[in-house]
C-alpha cells in the first residue's frame, strides 16, 4: 500500500472529522483505532485522567515528550486557557509530520508547537530558545527508557515549581525502566498510581503515574 498506519489514520481523520473541532478529531481517532487499526494514543481512561489534570491544574505552559500523531497534544490543548500553550517533542519525522496535520485539523496550531527533535536537546534549550520559565505540566509518553533521563534533565534545568505535575504513560506496559523507583523514591514528588486499561484493549491493564512536584523551586 505504500502508506504507513499513521498516514492512513490521518486520511481517515481528514475524511471523517469536523475541521476545527478538537472533540470530533479525538472521537474520530478513537473510532479509527477501534474499528480499523490500533494506534498508541493515550486514549479513553488515560485521556480522561489527563483531561481531569488539565482542568484542575489550568496549566499555562505544558511540555509533552513523544507526540506520535498528536492525539494527546489535542487532548491537552483543547482544555487550555486562551494564553496557555503546549510544546510537544517528537524525534520521528514521519510522526511529527502527521501530528502537525492533526493539530491543524483540530484548529489548535496557535496553542501547540510540534518540535521534530530529540527531547534532551529541546529540554536544554527551553529557557533560552523557547522562552519558557517554568513548566506547569509535563506529559511523558516517548521512548520508555528515556523517562528517567529526561525527568532528571528537567530537574537539572530547574523547570519545575511547587505544584507542577509530571504525568507518565505506560508505567506498566511497556514499563519505564527505573522511572517509578526514581519518582516514588524522591522527596520532591507526591506520586499517585492509576490502574487503567491499555489503549483500545479492554482485556489488558496498563498504569499511569501522576507526580506533583513539592520540591524546592
Ligand atoms: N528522545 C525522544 N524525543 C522525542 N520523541 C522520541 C524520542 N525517542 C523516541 N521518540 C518517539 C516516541 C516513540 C513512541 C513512544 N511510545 C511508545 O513506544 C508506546 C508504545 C506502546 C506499546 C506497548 C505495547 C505494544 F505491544 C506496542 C506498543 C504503547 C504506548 O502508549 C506508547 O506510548
Ligand atoms: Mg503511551
Amino acid at each position: 500500500k505504500g502508506t504507513t498506519r499513521e498516514q492512513r489514520a490521518l486520511k481517515y481523520l481528514k475524511e471523517h472529522a469536523r475541521q476545527g473541532d478538537p472533540d470530533s478529531v479525538l472521537e474520530t481517532f478513537d473510532e479509527f483505532c477501534r474499528t480499523q487499526e490500533w494506534a498508541m494514543n493515550a486514549a479513553e481512561e488515560k485521556g480522561d485522567i489527563l483531561d481531569e489534570i488539565v482542568r484542575e491544574l489550568q496549566p499555562t505552559t505544558c511540555l509533552e515528550l513523544g507526540t506520535y500523531c498528536g492525539y494527546s497534544a489535542v487532548r491537552i490543548a483543547r482544555n487550555l486557557s486562551p494564553s496557555a500553550r503546549l510544546i510537544t517533542i517528537e524525534v520521528n519525522p514521519d510522526y511529527a509530520a502527521v501530528a502537525r496535520e492533526v493539530v491543524k485539523l483540530a484548529g489548535l496550531q496557535d496553542k501547540i508547537e510540534v518540535i521534530n527533535l530529540d527531547s534532551a536537546d529541546v529540554i536544554r534549550e527551553l529557557k533560552n530558545t523557547y522562552d519558557v520559565t517554568k513548566l506547569d505540566l509535563v506529559f511523558l509518553d516517548h521512548w520508555k527508557y528515556l523517562y528517567i533521563r529526561d525527568i532528571k534533565l528537567i530537574e537539572e534545568e530547574k523547570l519545575l515549581k511547587k505544584g507542577s505535575v509530571v504525568f507518565a504513560d505506560n508505567v506498566i506496559i511497556p514499563g519505564a525502566p527505573g522511572y517509578l523507583e526514581y519518582i516514588r523514591g524522591s522527596k520532591n514528588y507526591k506520586s499517585t498510581f492509576y490502574s487503567v486499561h491499555f489503549e483500545y484493549m479492554d482485556d489488558m491493564k496498563d498504569g499511569v503515574e501522576k507526580s506533583v512536584y513539592i520540591g524546592d523551586e
